[in-house]
């Protein structure tokens, strides 16, 4: 198995430059090992870090190289100010913006043609989980990204798996529950390819903070999580990152 924890934090559209300035002195005397951090910040601050103990991931990409895209970025631009990762697929981008699994597709194959790696994302509402069609909404997720970008390009990927019901709401998954979709996640890789499937970084997010990461990070299919407002403060997310750490 060659799966490094990591914990990505997405900012969302939160924080300042004197934040990120808090979360690079922070950071600057950590060594984690096991553990690889990463902050989605706001776009505009991304060309702000310099010299980062963390990487730095942008939380929306184009899926365009170029042209009147008003308010877009591309992936060259993203690359330019130094991001490694971009979040794709997040739930709110899919539910506010309506980004398509099609349009989501198209973009994680933008971001793997240029470098970087995407931290793709997917997850059932409530309704859906109650109604019993969780897995097969999650396999057309995961379906229309394997037939745009093949299962290589998924080996390309990190898969963050957010129960929408979760995000935002204090509303944690059991350790368990999100155990189940991530070997599910797994299994469903495995059927076009093993190496893969064991190797793919699968995070999970939704109201992950200190005191649930411990539990949620000894799943033997958690590798990590994405984390939203816990994200926002510097002493919770390094104890977040020590959490993997331990387990990594
Ligand atoms: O990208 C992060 C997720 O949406 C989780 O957000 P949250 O930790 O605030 O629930």
């Amino acid at each position: 198995m060659d799966r490094k924890m990591i914990v990505a934090g997405n900012w969302k559209l939160n924080g300042d430059r004197f934040l990120v300035q808090d979360f690079l002195t922070g950071f600057a005397d950590t060594s984690f090992t096991k553990v690889s951090p990463i902050l989605c910040l706001p776009s505009v601050y991304l060309a702000t870090v310099q010299d980062a103990n963390f990487a730095l991931g942008a939380q929306n990409v184009s899926e365009h190289t170029s042209g009147a895209f008003t308010g877009e970025s591309s992936v060259a631009m993203l690359k330019d100010v130094n991001a490694e990762y971009v979040i794709i697929g997040h739930s709110e981008r899919r539910e506010l913006y309506k980004e398509s699994n099609q349009v989501i597709a198209k973009k994680l194959s933008a971001a793997i043609d240029a470098g970087l790696t995407p931290i793709f994302c997917v997850g059932e509402s409530l309704e859906t989980r109650e109604s019993g069609a969780m897995f097969d909404f999650l396999t057309d997720q995961l379906l229309s990204a394997i037939t745009e970008i093949g299962i290589a390009g998924i080996d390309k990927c990190i898969i963050a798996y957010e129960p929408i019901w979760a995000i935002g709401t204090g509303l944690t998954a059991t350790p368990a529950q999100a155990q189940e979709v991530h070997s599910f996640i797994r299994e469903f890789l495995a059927e076009y390819d093993t190496d893969i499937a064991t190797n793919t970084t699968i995070l999970y997010g939704g109201s992950v903070n200190a005191a649930s990461a411990p539990e949620l990070f000894a799943q033997q299919d958690i590798d990590g999580g994405l984390v939203g407002g816990a994200s926002l403060k510097l002493k919770e997310f390094l104890e977040i990152c020590q959490a993997a750490e331990q387990r990594g």
